[in-house]
């Protein structure tokens, strides 16, 4: 859409966390004017690439959200910032329902009244709950199984209904399983309070654990541990670059699964481990975990249809090099004293 498009500033809500920083990386590359508004309740200052207007504060804030989007030009919204783990959200549903709904419909209200062009939503696959067939189409029913999934499909029914009355459009791009680091170790994910199976693995190979626990090994799948679809980070920021252009250029408002459209289990994941660090990774068996689907892998048929994109990192030996150096950079920085 010309000159005048790609001059408007991108806002990006929870830029200082784990995908939202790769993503403002993505777009510093292509020199694309960003401002990250995040309130520093999980994400890190330093994570944030040199070159972006950094603001601390909440995304339920109308008032400053407003005045940022005057003041800095801004014509699309990528809105990261949630709180995101499954198991949490269980303990905690209050937490979600507040963080992700509530504060999400303050900013989507604002984001229309303001003239927004475009709004990139992060989703997840756990939307889906447990599908009845692979891989999981954005058509198949979605049953989310967990207060985080819910949180997220009712933010993309806002989306959607917000949509219907106003001129912005939306991208909700329902993720995978995201890992691995900035190949070049500026950044990777931080927060030490995870349960993701491959930053675990890392952690427990370079010492930062003591082991890693596999959920469960009596699931109906070929070696009976669950199976997963896992998007190298730094692809899945290159797919909301493209999302961005998608909208850019016209582009009606969808839903996209994010991931390669294949998948790994557990033990994969803990075989591709040693064989990275040529060492026997320590592994306890456990049982079954709440609310884990047996295999997630996603239909990428859309994915490629829509964005003008492909994967730079579609290995997962490649993924978990990332990640095992994004945790032994974290060993280093500790041992000096300023983590
Ligand atoms: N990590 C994954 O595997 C995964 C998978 C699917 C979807 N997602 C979604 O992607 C998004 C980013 O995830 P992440 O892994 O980078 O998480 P993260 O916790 O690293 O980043 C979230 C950021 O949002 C900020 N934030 C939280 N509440 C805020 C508020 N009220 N106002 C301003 N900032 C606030 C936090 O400080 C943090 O920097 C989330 O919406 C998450 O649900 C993540
Ligand atoms: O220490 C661990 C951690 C995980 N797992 C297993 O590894 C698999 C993946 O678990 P994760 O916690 O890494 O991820 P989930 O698939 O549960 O959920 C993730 O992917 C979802 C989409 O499928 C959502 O996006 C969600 O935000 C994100 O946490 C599961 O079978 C889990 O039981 C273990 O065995 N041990």
């Amino acid at each position: 859409m010309g000159a005048a498009t790609q001059a408007d500033a991108i806002l990006v809500t929870g830029g200082a966390g784990y995908i939202g920083s790769h993503v403002c990386q993505v777009l510093c590359d292509a020199g694309r004017q960003v401002v990250v508004l995040d309130d520093l309740s999980r994400g890190h200052r330093r994570q944030i690439p040199p070159g972006v207007t950094f603001v601390q504060g909440d995304i339920a804030d109308d008032a400053l959200v407003g005045q940022l989007i005057a003041s800095h030009g801004i014509g699309w919204v990528m809105h990261f910032a949630g709180r995101i783990l499954v198991p949490d959200s269980m303990r905690d549903p209050v937490d979600y329902y507040t963080t992700n709904v509530a504060k999400s419909l303050s900013l989507i209200a604002t984001c229309a009244r303001a003239g927004i062009r475009g709004f990139v939503f992060s989703s997840t696959a756990a939307v889906y709950g447990t599908p009845a067939q692979l891989p999981v189409t954005e058509d198949t029913p979605c049953r989310p199984m967990s207060p985080y999934g819910h949180s997220k499909l009712m933010i993309e029914q806002m989306l959607a209904d917000i949509g219907q009355v106003s001129a912005m459009r939306f991208v909700c791009l329902r993720y995978f399983n995201v890992a691995g680091a900035d190949p070049q170790g500026r950044r990777g994910q931080r927060e030490d309070e995870t349960t993701h199976l491959i930053r675990v693995a890392c952690q427990a190979a370079v010492g930062r654990r003591a082991f890693l626990e596999v959920f469960g090994d009596d699931y109906d799948t070929p070696d009976g541990t669950c199976i997963r679809d896992f998007i190298h980070v730094c692809d899945l920021a290159g797919v909301h670059y493209a999302a961005l252009g998608y909208l850019d250029s016209g582009g009606k408002s969808t839903v996209i699964n994010c991931g390669y459209g294949h998948g790994y289990s557990i033990r994969e994941v803990i075989a591709a481990v040693e064989r990275v660090t040529g060492r026997p990774l320590p592994v306890r068996q456990g049982g079954r975990r709440d609310g884990d689907i047996p295999a997630m892998v996603a239909a990428v048929g859309r994915m490629r249809a829509l964005l003008d994109w492909s994967p730079r990192y579609d290995d997962l030996d490649q993924i978990i090099r990332t990640a095992l150096a994004w945790e032994e950079s974290l060993n280093r920085t500790d041992a000096a004293g300023h983590g």
